[in-house]
């Protein structure tokens, strides 16, 4: 399937690029500039990004930006209810790449604590995300071949509540990928200033094709693609 071949709804910005490494230097300019006029208007920015392996080379480009990264609020989409020192902790994915090198003092919001499970956490979660006042400036969201975004997973029991709760975050247990996880709702996602689907693969076309013509319960991508969204894609 070719990127021209979907038809995309007028909300929707779609850029494709002939190589990751266009998509990432693209994307990582946009970012800047994003965060860049978030702190000119209002002295800090704030930047919500996704886990998984598409997201890696853009952090490592963007922690290399001459930005004043300590007016600068970065938090998850998700965690996986991990270690931060375990291999596939979000957060280690961001201290490793992103939290690094001139973005070594952002002030990074986490949505992992020790000692509770992660439904224990959400009080306590939701209490540190209210450090970032009103709406978030960037929001990075992957994608699943399963239509999961963040950790809004088809197949979780929690979906359907997440899908309509008003709350920050939410604890949930898919059924389809490891660990219970915690999830930026859709409500605080969308409560933002530019959303960005962040997706790499020819296969990643085929499930966002599908999810054009699905419901959020089926395919919680699709959610999004109903609101003013930027799609960035790379072969
Ligand atoms: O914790 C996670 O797994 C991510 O937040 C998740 O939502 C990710 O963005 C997609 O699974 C895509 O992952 P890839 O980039 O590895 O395809």
């Amino acid at each position: 399937m070719k990127i021209s071949e979907i038809h995309f709804p007028d909300n929707v910005d779609v850029r494709a690029f002939e190589s990751r490494e266009a998509l990432t230097a693209h994307l990582s300019a946009l970012l800047q500039d994003q965060l860049s006029n978030a702190i000119k208007d209002k002295g800090r920015a704030s930047l919500a990004v996704s886990g998984g392996s598409t997201p890696v080379p853009l952090f490592q480009n963007l922690s290399q930006a001459e930005l004043p990264w300590n007016k600068v609020s970065i938090t998850l989409a998700d965690d996986r209810w991990i270690s931060p020192d375990k291999p596939d902790s979000n957060e280690k994915l961001l201290r490793t790449h992103l939290l690094q090198g001139n973005a070594r003092s952002a002030d990074f919001i986490s949505l992992w604590q020790p000692g509770c499970s992660a439904e224990e956490a959400i009080e306590a979660c939701q209490q540190r995300l209210s450090a970032i006042d009103g709406r978030l400036d960037v929001v990075i969201l992957g994608m699943g071949n399963d239509g999961h975004t963040a950790s809004l997973f088809p197949c979780a029991v929690e979906l359907r509540a997440a899908l309509s709760s008003t709350a920050d975050c939410v604890a949930v247990n898919p059924t389809t990928a490891p660990y219970a996880r915690i999830s930026l709702t859709p409500a605080r996602l969308l409560n933002s200033e530019l959303r960005i689907l962040h997706i790499c693969g020819n296969d990643k076309l085929e499930t966002l094709a599908q999810a054009l013509t699905s419901t959020p319960e089926s395919m919680p991508v699709s959610l999004f693609l109903q609101h003013p969204l930027i799609i960035y894609w790379a072969p």
